[in-house]
């Protein structure tokens, strides 16, 4: 490891790609944009042959300036991460929180007490249901291998998907997201939409699926893989995968969990007074791949490619492969999230000015969704209901 002084002109707050050329040691032009909001006198330590490991500002501006980045990048993970609610005589702040929640649950009320107005809103159109997995169809839990659904909730899902088409759209790697829910019939995407598959051809329920041959990717005995937008990332996303394990593995609880397309660094077992240093390790890697992004969800920071792609755009491309044109009067997409990255469909919804968004939620949040539900058991509780009002309707 050598360190080595580098100057380079930006103004601070400014957004600046700039590229330093550290001559003397044969390293090719490494991209700096952490250098962007700092005072520029750094010492950068690199050691030949490998990208930036490590800035350090020499001056103190510098430390502060990115603190408050790590802390505005934390401040987002809690406010995706809400406590419990506290039982309503356990503080005095209790009454205020019970008329936040109040007002709250007037502009989003429960898609359970709704239920008549949501399938009058599908009347003369064709349901397409989009369900999160995490804490939609399973409880959040430590261990993210551990995070079964219910069999009862399996059956909800099956159920569901006899009449709608059905999709389950995930930040987890599409295999194991479908590990999880072992249904063949539906359509899976996985990696935050970055990876979605059709079911085999003879489960697909009749419905017509238009394939845009753009978006084809693989196709392998009657199993469609549709949609790959990200695959060029993938030996990135693995080099990176394997140095945020080997540069947090001192941090107790740490974990690094890959999602092929994308990574997840989890917060939850880790005590908070490391949660600075450990977001500050996450930063300081990603500080070398000006292509990749840090997004924000349940104690967890999320790595992904820099492309327009999120689980809005999953949920157009899947409407226009089952055939609805964005303009589609005849149909009426639900999706069901409860975290952060869900907002992006839910906000695809409010545009279209049709369909339903549905937050899982016990508290406020700020959210596009219409409606709420407080847990994966009403989740499982409207689709059963949505299910039957269909068999009683045929
Ligand atoms: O889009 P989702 O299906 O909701 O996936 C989002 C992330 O979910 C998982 O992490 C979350 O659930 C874990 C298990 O309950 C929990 O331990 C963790 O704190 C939560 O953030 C999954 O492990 C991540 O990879 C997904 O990105």
């Amino acid at each position: 490891m050598r360190s080595m002084i580098v100057s380079a002109d930006a103004k601070k707050g400014m957004v600046v790609k700039q590229r330093v050329r550290v001559s003397d040691l044969k390293l090719d032009l490494i991209d700096v944009t952490i250098l962007r909001f700092l005072d520029l006198k750094q010492i950068l330590q690199v050691s030949p042959g490998k990208r930036l490991l490590k800035i350090e500002s020499v001056k103190d501006g510098g430390h502060v300036v990115r603190e408050a980045r790590v802390s505005r990048l934390l401040d987002s993970m809690r406010a995706s991460s809400p406590a419990r609610a506290k039982p309503a005589s356990a503080t005095t702040r209790a009454a205020s929180v019970d008329d936040e929640k109040k007002s709250w649950i007037l502009r989003h009320p429960s898609a359970l007490s709704m239920f008549e107005e949501i399938t009058r809103a599908s009347m003369g159109k064709k349901i397409v249901m989009f369900l999160d997995y995490d804490g939609t169809l399973s409880p959040i839990v430590e261990d993210p291998d551990r995070a079964f659904m219910s069999q009862e909730m399996r059956e909800a899902v099956k159920d569901t998907a006899t009449f709608f088409p059905t999709a389950i759209v995930s930040g987890r790697c599409r295999d194991k997201v479908y590990s999880f829910v072992q249904l063949t019939e539906l359509y899976y995407a996985g990696s935050h939409g970055m990876d979605i598959k059709g079911p085999p051809r003879s489960c697909s329920n009749g419905n017509k699926v238009k394939f845009n041959l753009f978006s084809l990717h693989r196709i392998t005995d009657g199993d469609l893989v549709l949609c790959q937008p990200a695959s060029e990332f993938l030996p990135m996303i693995d080099e990176v995968y394997k140095t945020l394990v080997e540069s947090t593995k001192s941090i107790p609880g740490a974990r690094v969990e890959t999602n092929k397309f994308c990574l997840s660094v989890h917060f939850r077992c880790v005590d908070e007074k490391s949660w600075d240093a450990l977001a500050e390790q996450v930063k300081l890697v990603l500080s070398g791949y000006p292509k990749l992004k840090l997004t924000s969800g349940r104690k967890v920071l999320e790595i992904r490619p820099t492309i327009e792609w999120d689980k809005g755009k999953a949920l157009e491309f899947l409407l226009e492969a089952l055939g609805f044109a964005a303009s589609d009067d005849d149909v009426l997409p639900i999706y069901i999230g409860d975290d952060r990255t869900d907002e992006d469909a839910f906000k695809v919804l409010r545009q279209r000015g049709r369909g339903v968004g549905i937050l899982v939620s016990k508290v406020p949040k700020e959210t596009s969704a219409s409606y709420s539900l407080e847990e994966p058991s009403e989740v499982r509780r409207f689709l059963c209901r949505l299910a039957e009002w269909k068999r009683q309707s045929l």
